[in-house]
């Protein structure tokens, strides 16, 4: 076998599984199995098979919507569609929890554990953009991944923490109607993917890691609405960071109840059986039976790696009624507020997040200024715009307003309604609008980070140009996936153009004189879809706004 397992795991894994325990050992001599998931909030599966070049190498993942497995040559993260956010890539029982949470359009979901973001772009699809997604996870540099991952997704409704649950559960009580917890666990369902795991397991013990989960279960019970779903999901065998979890769980909480997960695809049940002495003697016969109705999947009986997910949910009924009446009120108001562990809407372009070596960073700025003076040199396109859109560009101070003068000349009907505005600074976002106040959390994202409000102009961003539609901006690029201009662009480099190629659409709100393009900024797209922003400003020169940390390496 290639892998070899800590003596005191395969002893305790034996001693569990009895006669089965050779069948799962013999899984660690088969190859591990690599899964991703179409991003549904960009497009349907097939519209993606259509166009993929793996469209004949990929095989469904049965239990989870638009997911396939590929073959480990495949490579799926170089690709231009994997730039434009098409698909995540993720273990294939990895995408159990979130299918079990039965997530629908307008719910208010909690990802409690969340970096770097794999289950919560897979819960922002099934939100399909109505209703909010708040995401945390309380390891600083997680966030960033975890950031980065909901832009690259095109998520709009999502707001990012970096915080402990106790202090999420005291802006938020009882206010989830989907709580995800993908908690901190031994990993050991992870030993035959990732054999970096085996030691990590032998640093974060079992105990460690079952006193991190009660303490997370604890916090999201109460933030868990009437009527509302949790499920708790690891990648870890031991019977005390699962059966025992919810056990205690459920003695602490007389009102939540198990709801048995249907078993299929070779899924097997929780175990009752295994739940610690003490925790058991604490629960009534029929709620420590009720475990059974949790789930493990054991890598010797299903197709991927070694989970466990249990869903629960909270008596009562939701407090407001539908869940649509909750959706809130479209408003323009504007908070200015002090973003916590401000990692300036950033997170892809701060030289200390690529972990690239120095050398390539000097390339980089090189790259750019070359760019820089080449933009110089070409002819400018005639400047069309008014003296009255000019004098408004110079908008000086309110960043809200600089927001909407740039809508009103790039963007091309663009829904606001359901979101506020805030301004953090001159950084603006839009937010759904059912967001409580934030206060006392460390905020990394407090909703879409659309861009930023220089003194003469409104620098779009790049996360804005990931979670809009061609047909929502006024000048749209189109490349096949294997134009070289393409790899170009996603290489940081200008390109050169044809003004013809460009695709023009009316201004929003009917406003057609804001800015009689061409000339401003451009989407660029790998086929319909966005992979960033460039600037024309005439002569066949588009300048690259791609920041450096979005580069194709
Ligand atoms: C299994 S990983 C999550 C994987 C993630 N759900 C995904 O699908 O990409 C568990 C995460 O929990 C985070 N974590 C650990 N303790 C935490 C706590 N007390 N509160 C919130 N997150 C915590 C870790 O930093 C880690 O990123």
């Amino acid at each position: 076998m290639g892998i070899t397992l800590p003596q005191s795991f395969a002893d305790k894994m034996k001693r569990l599984l009895g006669p089965e325990y050779e069948a799962f050992l013999a899984s660690y001599e088969r190859p591990r199995k690599y899964g991703l998931r179409v991003n549904g909030l960009k497009l349907a599966p097939e519209a993606f098979l259509a166009m993929s070049p793996l469209k004949d190498r990929l095989t469904p993942v049965p239990w989870a919507e638009g997911a396939f497995y590929y073959e480990e040559q495949d490579r799926p993260g170089k690709h231009p569609h994997y730039h434009a956010g098409l698909y995540y890539i993720q273990e294939p029982s990895a995408m159990v929890p979130a299918e079990l949470l039965g997530v629908a359009p307008g719910d208010r979901v909690l990802d409690l554990c969340a970096a770097p973001g794999g289950k919560s772009t897979q819960l922002a699809a099934k939100l399909k953009g109505e209703g909010v997604l708040v995401t945390n996870d309380n390891a600083r540099e997680r966030t960033k991944a975890l950031a980065k991952n909901v832009e690259l997704a095109g998520i709009r409704n999502a707001v990012v923490l970096n915080e402990e649950p106790a202090a999420i559960a005291r802006v938020f009580p009882e206010w989830f109607d989907k709580i995800l917890v993908d908690a901190p666990c031994s990993g050991e369902g992870m030993f035959r993917k990732d054999e970096s795991m085996i030691a990590e397991w032998e640093k974060h013990s079992v105990e460690r890691c079952s006193a991190m989960q009660r303490d997370i279960l604890k916090h999201a019970a109460d933030m868990l609405a009437p009527g509302g779903t949790l499920v708790y999901s690891t990648c870890t065998f031991s019977p005390e960071e699962n059966e025992t979890q919810i056990a205690e769980l459920l003695a602490a909480s007389p009102e939540l109840e198990v709801v048995p997960v249907p078993l299929a695809y070779g899924w097997a049940p929780g175990r009752p059986a295994w739940v610690e002495a003490e925790a058991a003697a604490s629960l009534s016969e029929p709620r420590l039976a009720s475990i059974a109705g949790t789930v493990r999947l054991w890598p010797h009986l299903t197709e991927g790696e070694g989970h466990y997910a249990a869903v629960l949910r909270k008596s009562g009924e939701p407090k407001d009624g539908s869940l649509d009446a909750r959706s809130g009120q479209s408003s323009d108001a504007v908070e200015v507020g002090k973003l916590n562990g401000d990692d300036g809407g950033r997170v892809g372009n701060r030289r200390s997040d690529t972990g690239r070596p120095a050398a390539n960073k000097r390339e980089e700025r090189k790259r750019d200024r070359e760019q820089d003076r080449a933009l110089k040199s070409a002819p400018k396109a005639k400047d069309f715009r008014s003296k009255a859109a000019k004098a408004a560009l110079a908008h000086a101070g309110n960043p809200s307003d600089a927001w909407k003068q740039f809508g009103a000349a790039h963007l091309h009907r663009l829904a606001r309604e359901g979101y506020r505005i805030v301004a953090y600074g001159t950084r603006v976002y839009l937010q759904p609008a059912v967001v409580p106040p934030l206060d006392g959390l460390t905020v990394v994202r407090p909703g879409w980070y659309v861009g930023e409000a220089g003194t003469y102009r409104f620098a779009p961003s790049h996360p804005l140009a990931m979670a809009l539609s061609a047909d929502e901006t006024r000048m749209s690029l189109h490349y096949e996936a294997e134009d070289a201009d393409l790899i170009r662009y996603l290489k940081g480099e200008t390109l050169h153009i044809e003004e013809r190629d460009l695709r023009l659409r009316g201004g929003a709100e009917g406003d057609e004189s804001a800015n009689p393009l061409p000339s401003g900024y451009v989407l660029v797209c790998v086929n319909d879809y966005p992979v960033g922003w460039g600037k024309y400003s005439g002569g066949g020169m588009l300048k690259n706004e791609l920041p450096a940390g979005w580069r194709w390496m």
